[in-house]
């Protein structure tokens, strides 16, 4: 689910209202840290190079990771950094505490986090909604994201994977940025499962809304980070009015949401229509949860119309940039590994021969999904998102750590209102888990099993890419199963090669990007049709 803090950057980059707001919420926050102190100064971190910024620019502006990959060395898997305006935040990437926060009730969204799903969602999206209603949503909505119904989507990720080789045809021995191309499928692939609609029955104003937003999503600023400093300690409602300020930003922002309640609203009539008529209504999971037999309209879990349209927003885009992104930076690997690239195609040659249309076909290839776990793991879309706690709480820490007064806790203290950064990235480059070569880009680590030590935390593969517990990614079999297609049509009718050298570059601007050298978002490759 991209998160994209950067909106509401861009949006505040109007500064007459920027300036504004950033004056009465600096009173505000000054207020709160002189009235509580925070409980976590006693933990070691960095040092804070500025007040106003905290670590905020070392931990967020591209290159990701830069800082944070060494503070993880370092101060260890639980550490303070300063954010914005003096504020403390835990940073933790130690798997027994994420745990532990993920399935507990005293932790939930953070301010931040919550007023941005909000904002760029919609009121009443599952990823804002709380406690019971999130519950029985999820369930009506897990219909279309069990591993049984994810199969039924092979033929769309298909028809979608030959629409990018089509495109791909199109540019042999030039460099070419396959970003776009991804994204446009990923956005058809969910449409199709999600609407039973092709991206043709999109229409076009949908299309270009789409490709704004999508582009919204740039790298990040000094301005954005003050952006979300100041939203995360706004109320909700102000959230929602500034929504209507005239700026370019709020304005797409404005459409989407619009274009999206219209679509969903287009997909329930057609179907009630249909089923109306006598006619079959299709096996899109808007067309499931209107089904009158089926067991998510049971009392239990049943969802309302208003409430089946409020999902429309996030169910076309959580998907499609993290998705496509990860896909980018798979691709960006292999061309920096050509032995292993053959030797991929070559699996791919001899498994799909055989069985096309089989999702057992598509996990049975080990250097297939070798490669994609290790671009989960390397590449994770959401590298950091964000907690708070509820009420004081313990949390259990995997070792013991030493405070800067040289005390020894197992547990550590905090207060209500406490942010946590889940550093996803940073677990999933511990070497105490992976491995001395942890950040290596090393498909081979997943052949022959054993690669984690320690409990499972997250979904797949140990992986926390798709975080865990209650909130975890509700789409993550199907993200990986649409890896799985694309990247065999794609492998095996291309070789891909780097134009440049070096390692994929990566900013991380509510999704973590594949970024150009010229500092733009996007993936570049040369692209040659082998068979
Ligand atoms: C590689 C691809 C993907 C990655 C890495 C990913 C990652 C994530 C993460 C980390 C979260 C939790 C966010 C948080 O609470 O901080 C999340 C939530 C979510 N994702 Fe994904 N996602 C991916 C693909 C998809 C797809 C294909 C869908 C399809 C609709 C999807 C739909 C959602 C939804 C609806 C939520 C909110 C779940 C809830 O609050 O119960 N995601 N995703």
């Amino acid at each position: 689910m991209p998160t994209s803090f950067n909106f509401l950057g861009f949006a505040m980059s109007d500064a007459r209202y920027a300036i504004l707001i950033a004056g009465l919420i600096t009173l505000l926050v000054v207020y709160r840290n002189v009235r509580r102190s925070s409980s976590i100064r006693q933990l070691n971190g960095p040092p804070s190079p500025s007040w106003l910024f905290g670590n905020m620019q070392e931990l967020l502006l591209p290159p990701y990771g830069r800082y944070e990959f060494d503070w993880q060395k370092t101060y260890g898997p639980v550490y303070r950094v300063k954010g914005c305006f003096g504020q403390d935040r835990l940073m933790i990437s130690d798997p027994v505490a994420l745990q532990y926060i993920l399935n507990s009730p005293q932790f939930q969204i953070g301010p931040g986090l919550f007023n941005l799903v909000v904002l760029i969602y919609g009121k009443g999206n599952i990823a804002c909604v709380r406690e019971q209603d999130h519950k029985r949503i999820r369930a009506a909505l897990n219909i279309g994201f069990t591993a049984a119904a994810i199969r039924n989507y092979i033929p769309i990720f298909e028809k979608a994977a030959q629409m990018i080789s089509e495109q791909l045809e199109d540019s042999s021995s030039v460099p070419t940025n396959v970003s776009p191309i991804l994204s446009h499928a990923t956005l058809g692939t969910m449409s199709g499962a999600a609407l039973g609609y092709s991206l043709d029955d999109l229409g076009e104003e949908f299309i270009s809304n789409n490709i704004e937003i999508m582009g919204l999503a740039g790298a990040r600023s000094p301005m954005s980070l003050m952006a979300e400093a100041i939203n995360s300690r706004i109320p909700t409602f102000l959230v929602r009015a500034m929504i209507h300020l005239p700026t370019p930003t709020f304005k797409a922002i404005r459409r989407a949401q619009y274009l999206a309640d219209e679509l969903g609203t287009r997909a329930i009539r057609e179907k009630k229509t249909a089923a109306r008529q006598g006619l079959e209504v299709d096996t899109s999971i808007y067309g499931r949860l209107l089904q009158p037999q089926h067991e998510s309209t049971t009392a239990k879990h049943a969802m309302t119309e208003s409430e089946i349209v409020a999902q429309t927003a996030i169910m076309m885009i959580a998907g499609q940039d993290t998705t496509a992104n990860t896909t980018c930076f798979a691709l960006l690997e292999l061309a920096r590994a050509p032995d292993f690239q053959e030797k991929l195609r070559a699996e791919i040659h001899a498994t799909m021969g055989s069985a096309r249309t089989s999702g057992a076909a598509y996990d049975s290839m080990p250097l297939l999904n070798a490669l994609i776990k290790e671009a989960l793991r390397l590449y994770p879309a959401e590298a950091i998102t964000e907690r708070m706690a509820v009420e004081d709480t313990l949390i259990p820490l995997s070792d013991g750590i030493t405070t800067s007064k040289g005390e020894l806790i197992s547990h550590l203290p905090v207060r209500q209102g406490q942010i946590v950064n889940f550093g996803i990235a940073s677990y999933q480059r511990l070497e105490s888990r992976w491995g001395d070569d942890a950040h290596e880009f090393k498909p081979s680590r997943w052949l022959g099993g054993g690669v984690v030590k320690g409990e499972a935390v997250g979904p797949y593969a140990n992986l926390l890419t798709f975080l865990g517990g209650p909130r975890a990614c509700i789409g993550w079999r199907f993200a990986v199963l649409e890896m799985q297609v694309f990247l065999c049509e794609l492998v095996s009718k291309f070789s891909f090669a780097l134009p440049t050298d070096g390692a994929p570059r990566a900013s991380f601007a509510g999704t973590l990007q594949p970024t150009m050298p010229n500092g733009q978002k996007g993936a570049l490759v040369v692209v040659e049709r082998v068979i």
